[in-house]
């Protein structure tokens, strides 16, 4: 793993330019269309709109849909379209061709991923995993206790703390109950990073199946499943990929489980022979079994898109920008927002980091912050109960806007702005 330069002593916003004169990655920033004035740090949450999705999904609307009509199933290879962006999926996550498949939802995805791999350990009852994952793993894997347990009989679920939660540790909770370990690599709200080889030799030691869930990290991180020898991973295409709101999700399995593996879901576009129309259902070989119906191809045309952009994306500067900006910010948060109690809450270890950084916002109202930074064009967003969070997407974020977000925020905590009722809380989603 190589480690970032370090972040100079002393911080001007020249420093800022000059850094961003020195970066391989900053012509990647005119493949995005940003609104002028805009910092965008909310890649985590959703990605930018890359240049030419728009014209890529108006083609595929026109041409293969409104021209090609049904034939383009076959001419524009749209059945086939799940598969071919999850081989160009793969060397973002070290996987092989052949071992990630486009799916649905995220959510929907680690349903047909996690009743497949509860199925690899029938003689097992216990799911594990933690009280600070994003919920919705939480709510699917309720599903799946049901589902895989007997009537009655739910699987039990043991859920581990971390974060600053407390609760038993991975060692606490693992023996040879455990079928299943299902954890988010990058965790959504504090940025805090897995290490994901030593996590899967622990979980795998204990004869337990491996999930991993990526969708902090697909795009932010260089990450390598088959080095890290995990069973099933999913994950979503529309934070650091770009892939637009609602693209679809991936499912990596490794190679070694598909011939045994039985999903949650076996649909037509999973089968063996979908258009022998056969009564009976017989599983695809390979990772097609994982799919289910028509994939959404509008969205499908949009990541695409975006994908080509990863084409020539070298993760390991990739990963060495994203570490300059996360020091960036949390050195220039240290010296500049002490005044105010402003808390670092993600890892201040590069190797346990993502690539966000979570803040506590003293004794201000986080919430009301994050309105007014937004209001001034800084988008991050706010996790409750109060956590500002913030990403840093190193395709299109500069130093120059590190250096700008930090100065707003100390702007809008030194004017105390933000406690303006126009801040504060009101019912929005995000
Ligand atoms: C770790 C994690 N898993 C899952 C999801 C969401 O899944 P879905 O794409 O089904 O909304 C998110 C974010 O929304 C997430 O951060
Ligand atoms: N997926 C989202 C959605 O459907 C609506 C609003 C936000 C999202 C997000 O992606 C949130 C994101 N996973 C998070 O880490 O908070």
């Amino acid at each position: 793993m190589s480690i970032a330069p370090a972040i100079p002593h002393v911080i001007d916003r020249a420093t800022c330019t000059a850094l961003d004169a020195a970066d391989p990655l900053a012509g990647h920033r005119e493949l995005f269309d940003l609104p002028e004035g805009v910092v965008y740090l909310d890649g985590n949450s959703l990605g930018a709109l890359p240049r030419a999705t728009a014209a890529r999904v108006q083609r595929v609307i026109a041409e293969e849909w409104g021209t090609g009509l049904i034939r383009s199933w076959n001419d524009a290879g749209w059945f086939t379209k799940p598969i071919d962006l999850g081989d160009r999926i793969a060397p973002l996550i070290g996987a092989a061709a052949g071992e990630v498949v486009l799916g649905d939802s995220t959510s929907g995805s680690l349903f047909q991923v996690a009743v497949a791999a509860a199925r690899l350990r029938p003689e097992r009852r216990v799911i594990v995993s933690e009280l600070g994952n994003f919920p919705t793993d939480l709510y699917v894997l309720e599903s799946v206790q049901e589902l895989v347990g007997e009537p009655g009989r739910p699987l039990e679920r043991r859920l581990i703390g971390g974060d600053g939660i407390p609760g038993p540790t991975l060692a606490d909770v693992l023996d040879d109950d455990v079928a299943v370990v299902v954890l988010t690599h990058v965790n959504y709200r504090t940025g805090r990073m897995y290490d994901m080889n030593e996590v899967t030799r622990q979980v795998q030691a204990a004869g337990a199946i491996m999930v991993w869930d990526l969708c902090h990290s697909v795009g932010a991180v260089p990450v390598d499943l088959n080095g890290a020898g995990a069973d099933f991973a999913i994950g979503c295409t529309y934070k650091y990929l770009n892939g637009g709101p609602g693209s679809p999700s991936f499912i990596w399995a490794a190679e070694r489980h598909h011939p045994e593996a039985r999903p949650a879901i076996t649909a037509w576009h999973g089968h063996a022979k979908p258009f022998d129309f056969d009564v009976e259902y017989a599983p695809a070989p390979g990772i097609t079994r994982f799919r289910v119906g028509t994939p959404q191809l509008l969205s499908v045309a949009a990541l695409e898109a975006s994908l080509d952009i990863w084409r020539d994306v070298d993760l390991e500067l990739l990963r060495e920008k994203s570490l300059r900006l996360t020091e960036l910010f949390i050195s220039l948060v240290d010296s500049r927002l002490a005044p105010w109690g402003i808390e670092v809450v993600t890892p201040r270890q590069s190797a346990r980091r993502g690539s966000q950084v979570a803040l506590r916002a003293g004794g201000a109202d986080g919430y009301a912050v994050m309105q007014a930074l937004i209001e001034r064009g800084v988008i991050g967003d706010f996790r409750a109960p109060d956590l500002m969070r913030f990403g840093f997407t190193p395709l299109y974020v500069s130093h120059a806007d590190v250096w700008d977000a930090v100065a707003t925020l100390e702007d809008i905590l030194s004017t105390e702005v933000w406690r303006d009722s126009r801040f504060a809380r009101r019912g929005a989603v995000t």
